[in-house]
């Protein structure tokens, strides 16, 4: 009678192998896999990695239930392994749990840097960065140079982010020459379902194996690197003292409070951390897959740069103004974001205590993924999910802004993306520029059916393979 008391009505899911229960279904690119999984076990689905129970939301209404009825609720984070090596033990925003910390944290950083006033004082370093970057282009277009555009724009969004959050230049920078590479590696660790997270006993040993534990070592040097570089530069430099690193260095002094927290050095570089790979991997990465969806839809292209050209005139100065006058530029955004958001399964979260959801018991400490690349690609919620059309936002409220749950590239909720203002703000003004200012053409015997569309698996998908392309110089160059 007590065990019938006691059974639980999960969600149901698809049958587990002994020991890995349904870790071999996930494969290179889970977000796919769990889409596929669901349309034959439902929108709130059970799936077993290991020792873990998880539940996976996957349509609107399942991931209303999580990010809005039961927020509270769901909004903490599971104890990773790695991440909570590369954010100094959770220390950070991203992957600390739900707590007094992560609030205080939550509403310091959002006064330093993501507020609309913060985002607007960071301008002149945007317009300056994307200036750059067009001379660039201007130059490899006179020579009639390819361009790796998706380099170019991640060194783009590097160069803001570290003169917006750290005060130095990424040029010069200890991660001047790898950045990329530490970029790239530190997202796929992020992102990595670990072994040593399902089987406590022999998944560190996997681990090794894979190499996963040793590249999460190499990345995790690589950024306390840069931190205490940083750091140092601001120790050195008594006129820095108007950012966040001058504020977190008076924290750790005891000159500034964060709410009863004292903070240590593991706590400023653990903070640090959120600011610069959240900050550097998005934009560029957004404008990248915005520019390999329009080189590979001529009439898209061709209409987004005829309303550039249009709104924009012979005016030498493009500013961050005239972007609320590209209705159809915003849509193209929109509809990149929706056919690749860069998160696709949010960051993982933990149910703080038992819940229902749909009728489903989700026991406290059950993982929860939500999937927003299934809801983005699910053809009963978008006519034609798969092909590339920014008209579909035309006469539709539907918004990224975390209202509408059909569209969630920056989540919703209490963990929402505090830094949607300054990572749109980059990505609008650079796309205007790309557009306006030069035509682009793909390299010699290469066809817009031969530009690669897969997407990278790790915290953050960009595009697997580079774009790269042809600037021409135009009258607006
Ligand atoms: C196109 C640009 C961006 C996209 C698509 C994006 C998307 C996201 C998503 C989906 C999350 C996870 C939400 C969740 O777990 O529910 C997130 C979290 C976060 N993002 Fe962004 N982001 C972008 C730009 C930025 C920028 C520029 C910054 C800062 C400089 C930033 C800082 C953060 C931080 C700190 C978190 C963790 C929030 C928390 O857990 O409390 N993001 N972002």
């Amino acid at each position: 009678k007590n065990m019938k008391k006691n059974k639980k009505n999960l969600p149901p899911g698809p049958p587990r192998l002994p020991i890995i229960g349904n870790l071999h279904q996930l494969g290179s690119k889970p977000q796919r896999s769990m889409l596929k999984l669901s349309e034959k076990y439902g929108p709130l689905m059970s799936l077993k990695f290991g020792n873990v129970s998880t539940v996976v939301a996957s349509a609107p209404e399942t991931v209303k239930d999580v990010l809005k009825t039961f927020d509270a609720e769901c909004c903490s984070r599971p104890y990773l392994t790695y991440p909570a090596r590369v954010s100094y033990n959770q220390n950070d925003l991203a992957f600390s749990p739900y707590s007094k910390y992560w609030r205080e944290v939550r509403k310091m950083t959002v006064l330093e840097l993501y507020t609309a006033k913060r985002v607007l004082s960071f301008r002149h370093i945007r317009e300056e960065e994307v200036a750059s970057l067009v001379e660039f282009i201007k130059e490899s277009a006179s020579l009639g140079n390819i361009v790796n555009l998706s380099k170019r724009l991640m060194k783009l969004s590097g160069s803001v982010i570290c003169r917006v959050g750290f005060g130095i230049n990424l040029k010069g920078s200890k991660l001047e020459d790898t950045y990329e590479e530490v970029i790239r590696d530190t997202m796929e660790v992020l992102g990595s379902f670990a072994a040593v997270d399902y089987f406590p006993v022999v998944g560190r040993l996997i681990d090794r194996v894979t190499g996963l534990h040793s590249k999460c070592e190499k990345v995790f040097k690589a950024l306390d690197a840069f931190f205490e570089q940083s750091i140092k530069h601001h120790v050195e430099d008594e006129s820095l003292k108007d950012d966040i690193i001058a504020l977190l260095l008076k924290m750790e002094r005891g000159e500034a409070g964060l709410g009863e927290f004292q903070l240590t050095r593991n706590h400023t570089k653990g903070i640090l951390l959120n600011v610069l790979i959240a900050g550097v991997d998005t934009s560029g990465h957004t404008v990248s897959w915005a520019m390999t969806h329009l080189i590979t839809n001529p009439r898209v292209l061709k209409k987004a740069q005829a309303e550039v050209r249009e709104v924009i005139k012979n005016k030498d100065n493009i500013t961050e103004e005239d972007i609320e006058q590209l209705e159809y530029l915003k849509m193209v955004i929109k509809e990149t974001l929706r056919i690749n958001p860069l998160v696709p399964l949010l960051v993982p979260r933990e149910a703080s205590k038992d819940i229902k959801i749909a009728g489903y018991d989700i026991p406290k400490k059950t993982w929860i993924h939500v999937n927003i690349w299934g809801v983005h690609r699910n053809p009963n919620v978008w006519n034609d999910p798969e092909a590339f059309i920014p008209e579909r936002f035309m006469d539709n409220e539907i918004d990224y802004k975390g209202l509408n749950f059909e569209l969630l590239p920056f989540g919703s909720g209490r963990r929402m993306c505090p830094g949607m203002g300054m990572g749109m703000a980059l990505a609008h003004l650079t796309l205007i520029n790309l557009l306006y200012r030069f035509d682009w053409k793909l390299p010699d015997g290469m066809e817009v059916k031969d530009v690669d569309l897969e997407e990278a698996y790790g915290l953050v998908c960009p595009k697997k393979t580079p774009l790269q392309v042809i600037p021409v110089l135009t009258q607006w160059s």
